[in-house]
Protein backbone atom coordinates (compact mmCIF):
# COMPACT_ATOMS: atom_id res chain seq x y z
CA UNK A 1 0.00 0.00 0.00
CA UNK A 2 1.41 3.98 -0.90
CA UNK A 3 -0.36 6.73 1.04
CA UNK A 4 -0.82 9.47 -0.29
CA UNK A 5 -3.05 12.86 0.11
CA UNK A 6 -6.98 12.28 -0.44
CA UNK A 7 -7.61 15.61 -2.42
CA UNK A 8 -11.14 14.22 -3.99
CA UNK A 9 -13.71 11.92 -2.55
CA UNK A 10 -14.59 8.71 -3.07
CA UNK A 11 -12.74 4.82 -3.48
CA UNK A 12 -12.52 3.55 -7.50
CA UNK A 13 -11.13 0.11 -8.16
CA UNK A 14 -9.52 -0.19 -11.66
CA UNK A 15 -7.19 -1.45 -14.17
CA UNK A 16 -4.24 0.77 -13.69
CA UNK A 17 -2.86 2.72 -16.65
CA UNK A 18 0.58 4.67 -16.90
CA UNK A 19 0.09 8.41 -18.06
CA UNK A 20 2.93 10.71 -17.65
CA UNK A 21 5.77 8.39 -18.07
CA UNK A 22 7.10 8.37 -21.23
CA UNK A 23 7.42 5.31 -22.02
CA UNK A 24 10.87 4.03 -22.70
CA UNK A 25 10.94 0.30 -24.91
CA UNK A 26 12.21 -2.59 -23.30
CA UNK A 27 16.03 -3.34 -24.57
CA UNK A 28 15.33 -7.24 -24.60
CA UNK A 29 16.10 -9.57 -27.36
CA UNK A 30 13.37 -11.56 -29.01
CA UNK A 31 13.57 -14.79 -27.47
CA UNK A 32 10.26 -15.43 -29.75
CA UNK A 33 9.88 -13.80 -32.81
CA UNK A 34 6.75 -15.08 -33.72
CA UNK A 35 5.12 -13.94 -30.28
CA UNK A 36 7.05 -10.61 -30.86
CA UNK A 37 6.11 -10.28 -34.41
CA UNK A 38 2.40 -10.94 -33.47
CA UNK A 39 2.44 -8.43 -30.75
CA UNK A 40 3.12 -5.96 -33.44
CA UNK A 41 0.32 -6.77 -35.53
CA UNK A 42 -1.55 -6.28 -32.37
CA UNK A 43 -0.51 -3.21 -30.85
CA UNK A 44 -1.12 -2.42 -34.81
CA UNK A 45 -4.57 -3.04 -34.83
CA UNK A 46 -5.28 -1.42 -31.27
CA UNK A 47 -3.82 1.68 -31.91
CA UNK A 48 -5.41 1.83 -35.38
CA UNK A 49 -8.79 1.07 -33.25
CA UNK A 50 -7.75 4.06 -31.10
CA UNK A 51 -7.04 6.63 -33.36
CA UNK A 52 -10.25 5.60 -35.16
CA UNK A 53 -12.59 5.98 -32.00
CA UNK A 54 -10.65 9.16 -31.12
CA UNK A 55 -11.15 10.71 -34.86
CA UNK A 56 -14.70 10.26 -34.33
CA UNK A 57 -15.47 11.61 -31.09
CA UNK A 58 -12.83 14.16 -32.06
CA UNK A 59 -15.60 15.53 -35.13
CA UNK A 60 -18.34 15.17 -32.95
CA UNK A 61 -17.22 16.54 -29.49
CA UNK A 62 -15.05 19.01 -30.92
CA UNK A 63 -13.84 20.42 -34.14
CA UNK A 64 -12.23 20.60 -37.55
CA UNK A 65 -9.41 20.89 -36.38
CA UNK A 66 -8.59 18.57 -33.55
CA UNK A 67 -9.88 15.69 -35.99
CA UNK A 68 -7.16 16.76 -38.55
CA UNK A 69 -4.50 16.61 -35.83
CA UNK A 70 -5.76 12.73 -35.66
CA UNK A 71 -6.09 12.06 -39.00
CA UNK A 72 -2.71 13.18 -39.50
CA UNK A 73 -1.90 10.78 -37.02
CA UNK A 74 -3.64 7.78 -38.36
CA UNK A 75 -2.10 8.54 -42.02
CA UNK A 76 1.62 8.47 -40.17
CA UNK A 77 0.58 5.18 -38.47
CA UNK A 78 -1.40 4.01 -41.27
CA UNK A 79 2.44 3.53 -42.84
CA UNK A 80 3.21 -0.24 -44.29
CA UNK A 81 6.76 0.82 -44.46
CA UNK A 82 6.89 1.40 -41.05
CA UNK A 83 5.57 -1.68 -40.16
CA UNK A 84 7.90 -3.20 -42.71
CA UNK A 85 10.66 -2.08 -40.65
CA UNK A 86 9.51 -2.72 -37.27
CA UNK A 87 9.48 -6.56 -38.21
CA UNK A 88 12.71 -6.16 -40.38
CA UNK A 89 14.07 -5.08 -36.91
CA UNK A 90 12.44 -8.11 -34.83
CA UNK A 91 13.73 -10.65 -37.20
CA UNK A 92 16.87 -9.83 -38.72
CA UNK A 93 18.17 -7.91 -35.32
CA UNK A 94 16.28 -9.98 -32.96
CA UNK A 95 14.57 -7.09 -31.34
CA UNK A 96 11.62 -7.48 -28.70
CA UNK A 97 8.36 -5.54 -30.86
CA UNK A 98 9.01 -2.84 -28.22
CA UNK A 99 12.21 -1.45 -29.49
CA UNK A 100 11.71 -2.53 -32.51
CA UNK A 101 8.74 -0.45 -33.12
CA UNK A 102 10.82 1.95 -31.21
CA UNK A 103 13.83 1.98 -33.31
CA UNK A 104 11.69 2.22 -36.81
CA UNK A 105 9.98 5.11 -35.27
CA UNK A 106 12.97 6.93 -34.25
CA UNK A 107 14.40 6.40 -37.63
CA UNK A 108 11.49 8.58 -39.06
CA UNK A 109 12.00 10.61 -36.40
CA UNK A 110 15.74 11.48 -37.40
CA UNK A 111 14.49 11.74 -41.19
CA UNK A 112 11.69 14.30 -39.99
CA UNK A 113 13.92 16.51 -38.15
CA UNK A 114 16.57 16.62 -40.69
CA UNK A 115 14.20 17.30 -43.92
CA UNK A 116 13.91 21.14 -44.29
CA UNK A 117 9.89 20.89 -44.43
CA UNK A 118 8.71 23.03 -41.52
CA UNK A 119 5.53 20.74 -42.08
CA UNK A 120 7.50 17.40 -41.83
CA UNK A 121 10.00 18.94 -38.77
CA UNK A 122 6.22 19.62 -37.35
CA UNK A 123 5.17 15.58 -37.57
CA UNK A 124 7.97 14.44 -34.92
CA UNK A 125 5.71 15.07 -32.25
CA UNK A 126 2.84 13.16 -33.80
CA UNK A 127 5.28 10.50 -34.20
CA UNK A 128 6.52 10.71 -30.64
CA UNK A 129 3.13 10.45 -29.76
CA UNK A 130 2.34 7.53 -31.90
CA UNK A 131 5.26 5.74 -30.22
CA UNK A 132 3.79 6.35 -26.88
CA UNK A 133 0.55 5.05 -28.01
CA UNK A 134 2.16 2.11 -29.71
CA UNK A 135 4.13 1.22 -26.57
CA UNK A 136 0.91 1.37 -24.44
CA UNK A 137 -1.25 -0.88 -26.64
CA UNK A 138 2.19 -3.32 -26.14
CA UNK A 139 1.85 -3.13 -22.44
CA UNK A 140 -1.50 -3.56 -22.12
CA UNK A 141 -1.83 -7.57 -20.91
CA UNK A 142 -5.06 -8.47 -23.63
CA UNK A 143 -5.82 -7.10 -26.90
CA UNK A 144 -9.48 -6.38 -25.41
CA UNK A 145 -9.69 -4.05 -28.20
CA UNK A 146 -10.20 -0.01 -27.56
CA UNK A 147 -9.25 1.29 -23.77
CA UNK A 148 -11.85 3.83 -23.80
CA UNK A 149 -14.51 0.77 -23.40
CA UNK A 150 -12.85 -0.08 -20.39
CA UNK A 151 -12.31 1.64 -16.77
CA UNK A 152 -9.17 2.64 -15.60
CA UNK A 153 -7.01 4.71 -13.03
CA UNK A 154 -4.45 6.67 -14.25
CA UNK A 155 -1.31 6.75 -12.53
CA UNK A 156 1.44 9.19 -12.96
CA UNK A 157 4.10 11.20 -11.49
CA UNK A 158 1.99 14.43 -12.09
CA UNK A 159 -1.29 14.01 -14.38
CA UNK A 160 -2.09 17.42 -16.24
CA UNK A 161 -5.67 18.36 -17.04
CA UNK A 162 -5.14 17.35 -21.15
CA UNK A 163 -4.50 14.03 -19.96
CA UNK A 164 -7.37 13.50 -17.53
CA UNK A 165 -9.60 14.79 -20.57
CA UNK A 166 -7.97 12.86 -23.27
CA UNK A 167 -10.87 10.46 -23.95
CA UNK A 168 -8.01 8.43 -25.63
CA UNK A 169 -7.33 7.11 -21.73
CA UNK A 170 -10.21 5.78 -21.28
CA UNK A 171 -12.98 5.64 -18.87
CA UNK A 172 -10.98 7.27 -15.89
CA UNK A 173 -12.57 6.22 -12.47
CA UNK A 174 -9.39 7.35 -10.32
CA UNK A 175 -6.45 9.16 -10.21
CA UNK A 176 -3.43 8.25 -8.38
CA UNK A 177 0.05 10.56 -8.51
CA UNK A 178 3.50 10.30 -6.64
CA UNK A 179 3.75 14.18 -6.84
CA UNK A 180 0.84 16.76 -7.64
CA UNK A 181 -0.69 19.70 -5.41
CA UNK A 182 -3.94 19.40 -3.51
CA UNK A 183 -5.47 22.45 -5.29
CA UNK A 184 -3.85 21.69 -8.92
CA UNK A 185 -6.46 21.53 -12.01
CA UNK A 186 -6.15 18.54 -12.19
CA UNK A 187 -7.90 17.65 -8.87
CA UNK A 188 -10.11 20.43 -9.30
CA UNK A 189 -11.62 18.60 -12.21
CA UNK A 190 -11.26 15.33 -10.59
CA UNK A 191 -13.51 16.60 -7.99
CA UNK A 192 -15.77 18.15 -10.87
CA UNK A 193 -16.15 14.96 -12.42
CA UNK A 194 -16.70 13.17 -9.10
CA UNK A 195 -13.16 10.79 -9.66
CA UNK A 196 -11.57 9.80 -6.58
CA UNK A 197 -7.82 11.00 -6.43
CA UNK A 198 -4.77 11.00 -4.55
CA UNK A 199 -1.71 12.94 -4.87
CA UNK A 200 1.31 13.04 -2.76
CA UNK A 201 2.02 9.02 -2.97
CA UNK A 202 5.85 8.81 -2.65
CA UNK A 203 7.40 5.72 -4.79
CA UNK A 204 3.92 5.11 -6.06
CA UNK A 205 5.43 4.72 -9.81
CA UNK A 206 7.94 2.21 -8.79
CA UNK A 207 5.40 -0.19 -7.21
CA UNK A 208 2.86 -0.06 -10.10
CA UNK A 209 2.35 -2.26 -12.45
CA UNK A 210 0.34 -1.52 -15.50
CA UNK A 211 -2.34 -3.71 -16.36
CA UNK A 212 -3.08 -4.93 -12.57
CA UNK A 213 -5.62 -3.12 -10.65
CA UNK A 214 -5.24 -0.46 -8.48
CA UNK A 215 -7.89 0.64 -5.99
CA UNK A 216 -7.40 4.02 -4.67
CA UNK A 217 -9.08 5.62 -1.97
CA UNK A 218 -9.72 9.45 -1.96
CA UNK A 219 -11.11 10.11 1.41
CA UNK A 220 -7.90 8.26 3.30
CA UNK A 221 -5.68 9.34 0.45
CA UNK A 222 -4.81 5.04 0.34
CA UNK A 223 -3.43 3.37 -2.75
CA UNK A 224 -3.82 -0.44 -2.95
CA UNK A 225 -1.57 -1.90 -6.02
CA UNK A 226 -2.81 -5.21 -7.17
CA UNK A 227 -5.21 -6.18 -4.44
CA UNK A 228 -5.59 -9.01 -2.65
CA UNK A 229 -9.50 -10.80 -1.89
CA UNK A 230 -9.76 -9.53 1.25
CA UNK A 231 -8.71 -5.75 0.05
CA UNK A 232 -11.18 -6.06 -2.96
CA UNK A 233 -14.27 -7.64 0.06
CA UNK A 234 -13.27 -3.82 1.69
CA UNK A 235 -13.34 -1.92 -1.09
CA UNK A 236 -17.03 -3.16 -1.69
CA UNK A 237 -18.01 -2.45 2.05
CA UNK A 238 -16.97 1.10 1.60
CA UNK A 239 -18.35 1.78 -2.20
CA UNK A 240 -21.47 0.46 -0.67
CA UNK A 241 -21.54 2.99 1.58
CA UNK A 242 -21.05 5.07 -0.62
CA UNK A 243 -24.10 4.24 -2.65
CA UNK A 244 -25.93 4.33 0.64
CA UNK A 245 -24.96 7.85 1.25
CA UNK A 246 -25.41 8.73 -2.34
CA UNK A 247 -28.98 7.36 -1.81
CA UNK A 248 -29.69 9.99 1.07
CA UNK A 249 -28.58 13.02 -1.06
CA UNK A 250 -31.07 11.80 -3.76
CA UNK A 251 -33.64 12.46 -1.67
CA UNK A 252 -32.94 16.36 -1.70
CA UNK A 253 -33.73 16.20 -5.79
CA UNK A 254 -36.10 18.85 -6.00
CA UNK A 255 -35.41 20.60 -2.29
CA UNK A 256 -34.62 24.06 -1.97
CA UNK A 257 -30.82 25.18 -1.08
CA UNK A 258 -32.14 26.01 2.58
CA UNK A 259 -31.21 25.48 6.13
CA UNK A 260 -33.68 25.14 8.86
CA UNK A 261 -33.89 28.39 9.38
CA UNK A 262 -35.04 28.88 6.07
CA UNK A 263 -31.87 30.70 5.02
CA UNK A 264 -30.92 30.15 1.47
CA UNK A 265 -27.27 29.52 -0.15
CA UNK A 266 -27.79 28.54 -3.74
CA UNK A 267 -25.55 25.82 -4.89
CA UNK A 268 -24.08 26.42 -7.94
CA UNK A 269 -21.89 24.18 -10.10
CA UNK A 270 -18.02 24.88 -11.45
CA UNK A 271 -17.76 23.56 -15.21
CA UNK A 272 -15.33 23.58 -17.37
CA UNK A 273 -16.96 22.74 -20.70
CA UNK A 274 -20.12 22.02 -22.88
CA UNK A 275 -20.49 18.17 -21.45
CA UNK A 276 -20.35 19.33 -17.76
CA UNK A 277 -23.46 20.97 -18.35
CA UNK A 278 -25.55 17.96 -18.18
CA UNK A 279 -24.38 17.15 -14.49
CA UNK A 280 -25.79 20.31 -13.24
CA UNK A 281 -29.29 19.53 -14.36
CA UNK A 282 -28.82 16.03 -13.28
CA UNK A 283 -27.86 17.06 -9.59
CA UNK A 284 -30.52 19.66 -9.95
CA UNK A 285 -28.18 22.53 -9.41
CA UNK A 286 -29.64 26.35 -9.83
CA UNK A 287 -27.01 27.46 -12.07
CA UNK A 288 -23.12 27.79 -13.11
CA UNK A 289 -21.11 29.79 -10.69
CA UNK A 290 -18.04 29.12 -12.63
CA UNK A 291 -17.30 28.35 -15.86
CA UNK A 292 -13.43 27.81 -16.01
CA UNK A 293 -12.90 28.82 -19.74
CA UNK A 294 -9.45 28.39 -19.99
CA UNK A 295 -10.29 23.92 -20.37
CA UNK A 296 -11.64 25.74 -24.02
CA UNK A 297 -7.96 26.24 -24.77
CA UNK A 298 -5.83 23.32 -23.83
CA UNK A 299 -4.80 20.27 -25.40
CA UNK A 300 -4.61 21.70 -28.66
CA UNK A 301 -2.59 23.59 -31.29
CA UNK A 302 -4.09 27.10 -31.19
CA UNK A 303 -6.75 29.30 -29.45
CA UNK A 304 -10.66 29.17 -30.48
CA UNK A 305 -11.30 31.38 -32.25
CA UNK A 306 -15.00 34.09 -31.86
CA UNK A 307 -17.04 31.70 -33.75
CA UNK A 308 -15.68 28.62 -32.04
CA UNK A 309 -15.81 29.80 -28.21
CA UNK A 310 -19.06 32.21 -28.99
CA UNK A 311 -20.68 28.61 -30.00
CA UNK A 312 -19.51 27.07 -26.66
CA UNK A 313 -20.88 29.40 -24.28
CA UNK A 314 -24.58 29.74 -26.47
CA UNK A 315 -24.35 26.08 -26.08
CA UNK A 316 -23.76 25.68 -22.53
CA UNK A 317 -26.59 29.02 -21.90
CA UNK A 318 -28.77 26.72 -23.60
CA UNK A 319 -28.36 23.56 -21.97
CA UNK A 320 -28.87 25.50 -18.38
CA UNK A 321 -32.22 26.24 -19.82
CA UNK A 322 -32.63 29.67 -18.22
CA UNK A 323 -30.24 29.12 -15.08
CA UNK A 324 -27.55 31.56 -14.93
CA UNK A 325 -24.32 30.85 -16.36
CA UNK A 326 -21.00 32.82 -15.08
CA UNK A 327 -18.04 32.73 -17.15
CA UNK A 328 -14.80 33.24 -16.25
CA UNK A 329 -12.30 34.90 -19.06
CA UNK A 330 -9.29 32.95 -19.66
CA UNK A 331 -7.21 32.39 -16.52
CA UNK A 332 -3.86 30.97 -17.88
CA UNK A 333 -0.67 30.70 -16.43
CA UNK A 334 0.93 28.75 -13.30
CA UNK A 335 -0.74 25.46 -13.62
CA UNK A 336 -2.32 25.57 -16.47
CA UNK A 337 0.03 26.40 -19.50
CA UNK A 338 -0.71 26.33 -22.95
CA UNK A 339 2.34 25.70 -25.22
CA UNK A 340 0.82 28.10 -28.37
CA UNK A 341 0.14 31.34 -26.05
CA UNK A 342 4.03 31.68 -25.46
CA UNK A 343 3.95 32.02 -21.95
CA UNK A 344 7.41 31.71 -21.39
CA UNK A 345 9.64 30.86 -18.84
CA UNK A 346 8.74 32.75 -15.87
CA UNK A 347 10.47 31.91 -12.55
CA UNK A 348 7.74 32.24 -10.47
CA UNK A 349 5.22 31.62 -12.81
CA UNK A 350 2.34 31.82 -10.04
CA UNK A 351 3.37 35.05 -9.41
CA UNK A 352 4.02 36.16 -12.81
CA UNK A 353 1.79 37.29 -16.13
CA UNK A 354 -1.19 35.29 -15.55
CA UNK A 355 -4.33 35.35 -15.96
CA UNK A 356 -6.16 38.44 -16.65
CA UNK A 357 -2.34 40.26 -16.57
CA UNK A 358 -1.73 38.03 -19.61
CA UNK A 359 -5.12 39.01 -21.01
CA UNK A 360 -4.22 43.21 -20.44
CA UNK A 361 -1.47 42.69 -22.16
CA UNK A 362 -2.82 40.42 -24.97
CA UNK A 363 -5.95 42.80 -26.28
CA UNK A 364 -6.63 41.03 -29.61
CA UNK A 365 -6.90 37.38 -27.49
CA UNK A 366 -8.93 39.04 -25.02
CA UNK A 367 -11.27 40.91 -27.17
CA UNK A 368 -11.87 38.08 -28.36
CA UNK A 369 -13.27 35.89 -25.61
CA UNK A 370 -15.24 38.85 -24.44
CA UNK A 371 -16.83 39.54 -28.01
CA UNK A 372 -17.82 35.69 -27.80
CA UNK A 373 -19.12 36.12 -24.58
CA UNK A 374 -21.25 38.98 -24.63
CA UNK A 375 -22.53 37.57 -27.87
CA UNK A 376 -23.77 34.37 -26.06
CA UNK A 377 -25.46 36.69 -23.38
CA UNK A 378 -27.47 38.76 -26.45
CA UNK A 379 -30.45 36.73 -24.95
CA UNK A 380 -29.83 34.33 -22.51
CA UNK A 381 -28.28 34.84 -18.48
CA UNK A 382 -24.59 34.84 -19.11
CA UNK A 383 -22.52 36.95 -16.56
CA UNK A 384 -19.06 37.41 -16.89
CA UNK A 385 -16.00 37.26 -14.28
CA UNK A 386 -12.67 38.42 -14.32
CA UNK A 387 -9.82 36.57 -12.70
CA UNK A 388 -6.76 37.65 -10.48
CA UNK A 389 -7.31 40.74 -10.19
CA UNK A 390 -5.29 42.66 -8.40
CA UNK A 391 -5.70 46.18 -8.24
CA UNK A 392 -8.23 49.06 -9.36
CA UNK A 393 -6.74 49.69 -12.38
CA UNK A 394 -6.59 46.40 -13.80
CA UNK A 395 -10.83 46.13 -13.43
CA UNK A 396 -11.01 49.50 -15.08
CA UNK A 397 -8.69 48.11 -17.72
CA UNK A 398 -10.89 45.13 -18.12
CA UNK A 399 -14.20 47.03 -17.71
CA UNK A 400 -12.93 49.54 -20.78
CA UNK A 401 -11.77 46.31 -22.87
CA UNK A 402 -15.90 44.90 -22.18
CA UNK A 403 -17.07 47.51 -23.47
CA UNK A 404 -14.78 48.15 -26.68
CA UNK A 405 -16.00 44.43 -27.36
CA UNK A 406 -19.33 45.59 -26.85
CA UNK A 407 -19.06 48.51 -29.05
CA UNK A 408 -17.18 46.65 -31.75
CA UNK A 409 -20.26 44.01 -32.01
CA UNK A 410 -22.79 47.12 -31.84
CA UNK A 411 -20.79 48.76 -35.22
CA UNK A 412 -21.10 45.42 -36.84
CA UNK A 413 -25.20 44.85 -35.92
CA UNK A 414 -24.24 41.51 -34.15
CA UNK A 415 -26.53 41.08 -31.29
CA UNK A 416 -24.91 41.22 -28.06
CA UNK A 417 -25.64 41.92 -24.41
CA UNK A 418 -25.15 45.50 -23.65
CA UNK A 419 -25.31 45.38 -19.35
CA UNK A 420 -23.74 41.88 -18.63
CA UNK A 421 -23.37 41.97 -15.04
CA UNK A 422 -19.63 42.27 -14.44
CA UNK A 423 -18.10 40.46 -11.19
CA UNK A 424 -14.31 39.35 -10.09
CA UNK A 425 -12.68 36.79 -8.26
CA UNK A 426 -11.14 37.73 -5.11
CA UNK A 427 -8.39 35.58 -4.95
CA UNK A 428 -4.99 38.09 -4.30
CA UNK A 429 -5.00 39.66 -0.99
CA UNK A 430 -4.29 42.80 -2.54
CA UNK A 431 -8.10 42.85 -3.58
CA UNK A 432 -9.42 40.88 -0.52
CA UNK A 433 -7.99 43.68 1.22
CA UNK A 434 -9.29 46.49 -0.86
CA UNK A 435 -13.05 44.43 -0.71
CA UNK A 436 -14.63 47.87 -0.31
CA UNK A 437 -13.55 50.12 -3.28
CA UNK A 438 -13.98 46.72 -5.27
CA UNK A 439 -17.17 46.29 -4.47
CA UNK A 440 -18.14 49.87 -5.33
CA UNK A 441 -17.23 48.62 -8.77
CA UNK A 442 -18.11 45.43 -9.53
CA UNK A 443 -21.68 43.62 -9.25
CA UNK A 444 -20.65 41.06 -7.59
CA UNK A 445 -17.81 38.71 -6.00
CA UNK A 446 -16.39 34.88 -6.00
CA UNK A 447 -13.75 34.12 -3.80
CA UNK A 448 -11.40 32.09 -5.63
CA UNK A 449 -10.18 30.61 -2.06
CA UNK A 450 -7.31 27.96 -4.05
CA UNK A 451 -5.90 30.74 -5.16
CA UNK A 452 -6.29 32.96 -2.03
CA UNK A 453 -5.43 30.11 0.59
CA UNK A 454 -1.73 30.09 -1.56
CA UNK A 455 -1.25 33.60 -1.89
CA UNK A 456 -2.44 34.18 1.93
CA UNK A 457 -0.03 31.54 3.21
CA UNK A 458 2.27 32.01 0.38
CA UNK A 459 2.34 28.01 0.17
CA UNK A 460 2.29 26.93 -3.80
CA UNK A 461 -1.07 25.28 -4.39
CA UNK A 462 0.86 22.47 -6.51
CA UNK A 463 3.71 21.88 -4.10
CA UNK A 464 2.25 18.76 -1.81
CA UNK A 465 5.27 19.48 0.40
CA UNK A 466 3.44 22.62 1.56
CA UNK A 467 0.07 21.17 1.57
CA UNK A 468 -0.35 21.44 4.96
CA UNK A 469 -0.22 25.16 5.11
CA UNK A 470 -2.09 25.08 2.09
CA UNK A 471 -5.79 24.20 3.50
CA UNK A 472 -8.75 26.45 4.09
CA UNK A 473 -9.26 26.22 7.93
CA UNK A 474 -6.20 28.38 9.20
CA UNK A 475 -7.52 31.58 11.09
CA UNK A 476 -5.78 34.45 8.79
CA UNK A 477 -7.73 32.87 5.44
CA UNK A 478 -10.86 32.78 7.50
CA UNK A 479 -11.11 36.17 9.03
CA UNK A 480 -9.85 37.30 5.62
CA UNK A 481 -13.06 35.95 4.05
CA UNK A 482 -15.33 37.03 6.77
CA UNK A 483 -13.83 40.80 5.81
CA UNK A 484 -14.77 39.90 2.77
CA UNK A 485 -18.04 39.32 3.23
CA UNK A 486 -18.82 41.82 5.32
CA UNK A 487 -17.42 44.53 3.12
CA UNK A 488 -19.51 43.09 -0.18
CA UNK A 489 -22.63 42.57 1.73
CA UNK A 490 -22.41 46.20 3.03
CA UNK A 491 -22.29 46.78 -0.45
CA UNK A 492 -25.69 44.60 -1.69
CA UNK A 493 -23.51 42.55 -3.78
CA UNK A 494 -23.44 38.84 -3.63
CA UNK A 495 -20.07 37.24 -2.47
CA UNK A 496 -19.36 33.70 -3.64
CA UNK A 497 -17.36 31.25 -3.06
CA UNK A 498 -16.26 29.04 -5.79
CA UNK A 499 -12.84 27.58 -4.85
CA UNK A 500 -12.74 24.52 -3.24
CA UNK A 501 -13.53 25.45 0.01
CA UNK A 502 -16.50 26.28 -0.96
CA UNK A 503 -17.74 22.54 -1.23
CA UNK A 504 -16.13 21.70 1.81
CA UNK A 505 -18.45 20.12 4.36
CA UNK A 506 -17.08 21.07 7.62
CA UNK A 507 -16.87 24.94 6.40
CA UNK A 508 -20.65 25.12 5.37
CA UNK A 509 -21.25 26.79 8.74
CA UNK A 510 -19.16 29.22 8.48
CA UNK A 511 -19.93 30.55 5.14
CA UNK A 512 -23.70 30.49 6.24
CA UNK A 513 -23.27 33.08 8.90
CA UNK A 514 -20.95 34.70 7.15
CA UNK A 515 -23.70 35.32 4.77
CA UNK A 516 -22.17 34.33 1.61
CA UNK A 517 -24.94 34.15 -0.94
CA UNK A 518 -23.88 31.33 -3.31
CA UNK A 519 -21.49 28.67 -3.72
CA UNK A 520 -20.25 27.23 -6.53
CA UNK A 521 -19.22 23.20 -6.38
CA UNK A 522 -18.42 20.28 -8.04
CA UNK A 523 -21.69 19.15 -9.52
CA UNK A 524 -21.77 15.86 -7.59
CA UNK A 525 -21.52 18.05 -4.35
CA UNK A 526 -24.54 19.57 -4.57
CA UNK A 527 -27.58 17.26 -3.12
CA UNK A 528 -25.18 16.44 -0.22
CA UNK A 529 -24.58 19.84 0.92
CA UNK A 530 -28.52 20.67 0.31
CA UNK A 531 -28.63 17.67 2.68
CA UNK A 532 -26.42 19.33 5.45
CA UNK A 533 -27.50 22.37 4.85
CA UNK A 534 -30.69 21.57 6.03
CA UNK A 535 -29.77 20.61 9.48
CA UNK A 536 -28.49 24.03 10.10
CA UNK A 537 -29.32 26.86 11.62
CA UNK A 538 -27.82 30.61 10.92
CA UNK A 539 -28.16 31.48 14.67
CA UNK A 540 -25.59 27.88 15.73
CA UNK A 541 -23.60 29.06 12.76
CA UNK A 542 -23.19 32.36 13.85
CA UNK A 543 -21.94 30.94 17.61
CA UNK A 544 -19.82 28.81 15.93
CA UNK A 545 -18.35 31.52 13.60
CA UNK A 546 -17.76 34.21 16.08
CA UNK A 547 -15.64 31.00 18.72
CA UNK A 548 -13.58 30.25 15.00
CA UNK A 549 -12.61 34.04 14.13
CA UNK A 550 -10.77 34.36 17.59
CA UNK A 551 -8.80 31.00 17.23
CA UNK A 552 -5.23 30.80 16.65
CA UNK A 553 -4.14 27.47 14.40
CA UNK A 554 -6.20 25.60 11.96
CA UNK A 555 -6.46 22.62 14.48
CA UNK A 556 -8.21 24.45 16.99
CA UNK A 557 -10.73 25.87 13.84
CA UNK A 558 -10.97 21.91 12.84
CA UNK A 559 -12.02 20.91 15.87
CA UNK A 560 -14.66 22.83 16.56
CA UNK A 561 -15.95 22.36 12.86
CA UNK A 562 -15.72 18.17 13.58
CA UNK A 563 -17.50 18.81 16.54
CA UNK A 564 -20.26 20.82 15.57
CA UNK A 565 -20.61 18.47 12.65
CA UNK A 566 -20.93 15.27 14.81
CA UNK A 567 -23.60 17.73 17.11
CA UNK A 568 -25.91 19.09 13.87
CA UNK A 569 -25.93 15.16 12.38
CA UNK A 570 -26.71 13.23 15.88
CA UNK A 571 -29.26 15.96 16.26
CA UNK A 572 -31.29 14.93 13.37
C1 LIG B 1 -11.67 28.77 -8.29
C2 LIG B 1 -10.41 29.11 -8.30
O1 LIG B 1 -9.72 29.23 -9.46
P1 LIG B 1 -8.84 28.07 -10.07
O2 LIG B 1 -9.52 27.61 -11.31
O3 LIG B 1 -7.53 28.73 -10.35
O4 LIG B 1 -8.74 27.01 -9.05
C3 LIG B 1 -9.67 29.37 -7.07
O5 LIG B 1 -8.52 29.82 -7.14
O6 LIG B 1 -10.24 29.10 -6.00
Amino acid sequence: MVKGKGVSRGIALAEQFLVDAELTPRYEEAHDKSAEVETLRVSREMATQELECTIREAASEFGQKEQEVFEAQLLLLDSDDLWKQARKNVEENNQSAELAFHEAIEERIVMFSQLGSEYLRERVLDLRDIRQRVLRCMRRKDSGGDVRERSIILVGREIVPSQLMDRRNGKVCGLAMEAGGVTSHTVLLANMMGIPCVVGAKGLLSQCAAGEDMIVNGFTGEITVSPSEEERQRYQEIHDRMVREAELDRNFMGKPDRAADGTEIPLWCNIAAVRDVKQVLEQDSGGVGLMRSEFLFLGRQQAPDEEEQYNAYRQMADGLEGRPLIIRTLDIGADKQVSYLQLGDEENPALGCRAIRYCLRHKELFLTQLRAILRAGADRDVRIMFPMIASLTELREAKALLAEARDQLNQQGIPCRQDMPTGIMIEVPSAALMAEDFAAEADFFSLGTNDLTQYVYSADRTNPTVSDLNQPYGPALLRLVAHIAEKGNAAGITVAICGQAGQDPLLLPLWLAMGIGELSVSPTSVLGLRRRLSGMTKADCCALLERVLRMQTAQEVVDALREFQTRTEESR
